[in-house]
């Protein structure tokens, strides 16, 4: 197995964990019939292209290290979906109150975004893995955001691959506006969030009704 295999792997462990866990805060609010904060959840390990790329901006030598772990802080990397912009601050606290991680650094690009028009909520955080050496700690990040901000995130994101982050003027401004539609999107639905929650509870116990297999074993033994 390759050196870099096998200093990845405990960060792979924490991916398929934590997406396990965060996956599991979805399904718990189900449970309890409350509309969760949480839409969904995915997880990616950082590509080693884009960890060598990374190190050569930052000025870093290209070994599979702790410390490289340490300087990155997104080798493991978790993204949760919300669809409303109060639901981040609920995933927010539900994290900080884990046992199970430790959030070490928050960056609010919510309220401050990015020159590139970018809104998400970063959390880096410590977790332990147990693995057949011991416990290893391993950083993740954690970028919490709307539907709408992810929308944009991704568009953006593959553009910039295709221009490399030069843009062209027409581009740019495009995506500026873009982000500032995504913006009022998030605040349109935002207001009529009630009403919209309202339909989704309606429709989920509808389709539990029109489908007996869906309910809950106490539900179909009464
Ligand atoms: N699509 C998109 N994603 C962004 C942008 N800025 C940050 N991100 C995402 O957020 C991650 C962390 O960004 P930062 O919080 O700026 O971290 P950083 O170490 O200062 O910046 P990087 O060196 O880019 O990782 C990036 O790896 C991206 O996944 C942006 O302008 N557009
Ligand atoms: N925390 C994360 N959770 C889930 N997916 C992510 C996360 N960070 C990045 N990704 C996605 O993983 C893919 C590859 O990751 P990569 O590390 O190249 O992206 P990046 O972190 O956005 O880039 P960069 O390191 O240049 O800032 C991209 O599609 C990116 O959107």
């Amino acid at each position: 197995m390759g050196q870099w295999e096998i200093f990845l792997s405990p960060y792979k462990q924490a991916v398929d964990e934590l997406k396990v866990k965060l996956k599991g805060m979805r399904s718990q609010f189900g449970i309890i019939n409350t509309n969760s904060p949480v839409e969904f959840v995915t997880g990616r390990v950082k590509p080693l292209a884009s960890i060598y790329d990374k190190t050569l901006e930052k000025g870093l030598a290209f070994e599979p290290s702790k410390q490289l772990g340490d300087e990155l802080g997104d080798i493991a990397g978790l993204r949760i979906m919300c669809q409303f912009v109060d639901d981040i601050a609920t995933v927010t606290e539900l994290i900080r109150q884990r046992n199970d991680m430790r959030v070490v650094e928050e960056r609010d690009y919510i309220t401050h975004n990015k020159p590139s028009g970018y809104r998400s909520y970063h959390m880096i955080v410590e977790y332990p893995v147990e693995t057949i050496q011991g416990k290893k700690v391993v950083l993740a990040e954690i970028q919490i955001r709307t539907l709408a901000m992810n929308f944009w995130a991704s568009i953006e994101h593959s553009l910039n691959y295709k221009y490399k982050g030069m843009f062209p003027e027409e581009i740019k401004n495009r995506l500026q506006s873009a982000a500032e539609a995504a913006f009022r999107l998030d605040e349109e639905m935002s207001s009529i969030r009630s009403e919209i929650q309202e339909a989704q509870a309606y429709f989920s116990e509808y389709k539990e009704a029109s489908n007996p297999s869906l309910l809950s074993e106490k539900e179909r033994d009464t």
